[in-house]
């Protein structure tokens, strides 16, 4: 398993992260536990501001909390400078019981409700990414019925789909997000937006996919949405303050991913915007980018214990682990791949192939299909890398299984930031109605 940011090997022959040895947490937490790696989590951060501040433009950059939102990650990321992007009242509200600066809230999404775009006029967050017409005219409409004007990009499809080694350039049309640069929408939008009385039309937002090894895609982007922004202000005499170039850059889940530094992505960006604004001699814009993968993704650990195996002779090798797809639904959900280590003896060498199942009722809940591990035994603590992004964020109750705890680790110190769903909790908000109240035999 390759050890990400502060993970390292100790004497003890333990998996260590943040200085603090893994078993021990493991112990004193209980299993599956989430482990978030601080500083590598603050490192990514600065990776990004660093690079734009070299690059001299005027930039921000909004962490996607969608990847991993709770807390404590909403107060490092006030405390790194960075925006924060929310997709549901839920992330909103999370982050303004985090003390998060609403200013620099910025609220995504292809269905806000108009009690959502309440929740967030009275926040008072720092912008809107107005997704289609019906939004457009909403959001109008309440902010003018609380008198304010409020900030506002246009998330546009500029027709170009990455994936992670390619970018396509499609034209494509067919989604669900935005409005398509390509049959005249986002033109219309810029019009009716800038005619709005209550929208204050800062600019336009793209996002081209997630898990992104390559720059092209991002180039290619800005050079669209460059073009565009230079149409608007000709035929229409709107200017753009704000470009918005989304998140996706990808980071390394297995051997074969090949992430690029964050900076390369940020030169990239800043020089594609450079370059294609001051071509057609526009003032130049900010420009925005919402990471969330790349900040928090490699900072992750799952630590597991290790239940029972089933050897199938010639076939494979089972392994079930404490946890599975309520943790973990990436391998289910988009075949993920991951790499594994038995934390409890992180030095010993390798002498089986095995595959580590959860313990949900569903044969598709595996989190790896081929691990090679030293000979594993019931009580070894697994430990899973890179799971900080679309886990916790995505976990769920499946088979009544309880969410596990987060715990924070930093310079050998360890602090909980989600605690262990209790059997509580899992019936917190079911309601025995009164007729059932008495257990009665219908035979
Ligand atoms: C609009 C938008 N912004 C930002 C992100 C964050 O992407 P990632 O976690 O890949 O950086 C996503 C997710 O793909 C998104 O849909
Ligand atoms: N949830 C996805 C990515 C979606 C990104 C949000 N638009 C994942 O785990 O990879």
């Amino acid at each position: 398993m390759h050890l990400h940011g502060t993970s390292r090997v100790n004497a003890l022959g333990h998996l260590e992260v943040g200085g603090v040895d893994t078993t021990e947490l493991a112990a004193r937490y209980g299993t599956p536990l989430y482990v978030v790696d601080e500083a590598l989590v603050r490192r990514r951060c600065r990776e990004f501001v660093d690079a734009f501040q070299a690059s001299g433009l005027k930039f921000q950059v909004a962490y996607a909390s969608k990847a991993f939102c709770v807390m404590a990650m909403c107060r490092i990321i006030a405390e790194e400078g960075l925006s924060l992007d929310v997709v549901s009242d839920g992330e909103l509200f999370t982050a303004l019981q985090a003390g998060f600066p609403p200013e620099r809230i910025h609220f995504h999404g292809n269905n806000k409700t108009p009690a959502e775009i309440e929740m967030a006029l009275d926040a008072g967050i720092g912008c809107f990414v107005v997704d289609n017409f019906t939004e457009l005219r909403m959001l109008d409409a309440i902010a003018g019925s609380k008198g304010k004007r409020v900030p506002i990009l246009l998330r546009i499809t500029p027709g170009v789909e990455a994936h992670t080694h390619e970018y396509i350039s499609t034209g494509q049309i067919d989604s669900k997000f935005g409005f398509d640069l390509g049959n005249g929408a986002a033109f219309e939008a810029v019009q009716e937006s800038a005619a709005a009385n209550h929208l204050l039309l800062l600019g336009v937002h793209s996002h081209i996919g997630s898990q992104i090894f390559e720059v092209e895609g991002f180039r290619v982007a800005a050079e669209k949405v460059a073009q565009f922004a230079s149409q608007v202000r000709d035929e229409l005499n709107v200017v753009f303050s704000v470009i918005n170039l989304g998140g996706g850059f990808g980071i390394r889940y297995v051997e074969g991913d090949t992430p690029l530094p964050m900076s390369t992505y940020v030169e990239a960006i800043a020089e594609a915007v450079k370059t294609r604004f001051e071509a057609v001699s526009y003032p130049m814009p900010e420009i925005w980018i919402e990471p969330g993968r790349s900040i928090v993704g490699d900072a992750g650990t799952t630590l597991y214990t290790v239940g029972t195996h089933k050897d199938i002779p010639g076939v494979r090798k089972y392994v079930s682990v404490d946890g599975g797809m309520t943790d973990n639904p990436r391998p289910a959900l988009y075949q993920s791949q991951y790499e594994a280590m038995l934390a409890n003896r992180a030095s010993e060498p390798s002498q089986e192939t095995v595959s580590i199942a959860g313990k949900c009722c569903e044969s598709g809940d595996m989190l790896i299909w081929d691990v090679e591990l030293p000979l594993v035994q019931t009580g070894d603590i697994l430990a899973v890398a890179s799971t900080g992004a679309y886990n916790y964020s995505m976990a769920s109750n499946y088979n009544r299984i309880r969410r596990p705890a987060v715990v924070f680790v930093k310079d050998g110190m360890a602090d909980m930031a989600v605690k262990r769903e209790t059997y509580e909790d899992l019936v917190r908000n079911d309601v025995v109605p009164e007729r059932m109240k008495q257990i009665q035999s219908v035979r």
